[in-house]
């Protein structure tokens, strides 16, 4: 396979609270290929948008960021220089301001929260384009009118001058899609960006990022918890269960054949249409702990239909290599694959 855009290894993210350390990415690897789209799924709280969070090293002052390697292969995949780990630069350093923004956009679950509310949209479009282009003013509003005309904001011209408490939740995060994709990104991570939107809403704008990954060739990292998006979407799959990735797939690999008992599980709680009308749908049993309260061995056993007494809740369960990028941290399959 092709060398990756990104590569995650061995990611430790916690966070200091006055009930102890939560270790809330506990030893994540991962790779972005350039043009292609990895999801990271899984239940609310299992650490995905820390992982992502990491990347950029945007981790509140609380947390910190313990161990690991965070690889940018994207200055030497162009040819404008050397592969650098994201974590060792310094925070004054070039390189760390050319990924914020430039090289890698970000757009997060709240574009209310994310975009300043009493400056116009066209304004921060203009500040970000600057910033990484290099264009002028009236070149940089030219543009911004351009961008938000290419992420379908009617009458881009007049609405450049909104501010977003203007727009609808859907038009600030095209907005914020714009303003992620102005410095023509190699990377695109998108945190749960249509979760708050409504499905026709949602459905034009994975439609956008998927038109546009197709003309950039931009790598996406896209996070949800819905397997619906990530069977549209994505070419790779992790999956993430309280602060690790417990498999990792190639789509069609994940949907035929599963192996984590906890990607079972997501899969079963799907509807099916046809299938499941009338039906009552397995639920995965309790809730992800906190990790303050990691189970003893496999994090997963307590809520897992297939855990083996004795060594589920005792064990570390081994990663289990299938070969072609495909894992599992389970020790149901020790014996078919190779330790990784
Ligand atoms: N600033 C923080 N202080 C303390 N704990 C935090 C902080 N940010 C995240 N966490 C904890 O880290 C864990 C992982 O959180 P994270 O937001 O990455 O999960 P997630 O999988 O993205 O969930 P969601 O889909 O709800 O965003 C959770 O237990 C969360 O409570």
């Amino acid at each position: 396979m092709e060398q990756p855009l990104l590569e995650i290894s061995g990611l430790h993210t916690s966070f200091d609270t006055f009930d102890g350390k939560v270790r809330a990415v506990d030893g994540v690897d991962l790779a972005v290929h350039p043009g292609k789209t990895l999801c990271v799924v899984g239940e609310s709280g299992c650490g995905k948008s820390v992982t992502a969070r990491s990347i950029l090293r945007l981790i509140e002052d609380s947390g910190s960021i313990d161990a690991g390697t965070v690889t940018w292969n994207g200055d030497l995949i162009d040819g404008t220089g050397e592969a650098f780990d994201v974590l060792t630069l310094d925070p004054g350093d070039k390189r760390l301001q050319k990924l914020r923004g430039g090289d890698v956009g970000m757009i997060f679950q709240e574009p209310a929260a994310s975009l300043l509310q009493l400056r116009t949209v066209g304004a921060q479009l203009v500040e970000t384009l600057r910033l990484h282009t290099g264009l002028d003013k009236k070149a940089a509003r030219a543009k911004a009118i351009e961008l938000l005309d290419t992420v379908g904001i009617p009458d881009a011209a007049r609405r450049v001058d909104a501010y977003p408490f203007q727009l609808s939740g859907g038009m600030c995060q095209r907005v914020m899609i714009a303003i992620a994709l102005c410095a023509n990104p190699s990377l695109l991570i998108a945190d749960e960006p249509t979760t708050a939107l409504d499905v026709t809403t949602q459905a034009r704008i994975l439609d956008l990022i998927r038109s546009l990954q197709a003309e950039h060739r931009m790598a996406v990292m896209f996070i949800t918890h819905d397997l619906g998006v990530v069977a549209e979407l994505a070419d790779e799959v992790a999956v993430m269960y309280l602060g690790r990735v417990v498999e990792r797939a190639s789509v069609e690999e994940l949907f035929a054949d599963p192996k984590h008992p906890y990607t079972k599980a997501l899969l079963a709680s799907v509807p099916v249409l046809g299938r499941d009308r009338g039906r009552d749908l397995p639920t995965i049993p309790g809730a992800v702990p906190s990790p303050l309260h990691r189970p003893s061995g496999c994090s997963f056993h307590p809520r897992c239909a297939e855990a083996i007494a004795g060594t589920c809740d005792v064990e570390a369960p081994p990663e289990v290599d299938f070969g072609n990028g495909r894992t599992a941290e389970c020790v149901l399959y020790e014996t078919e694959g190779v330790r990784a």
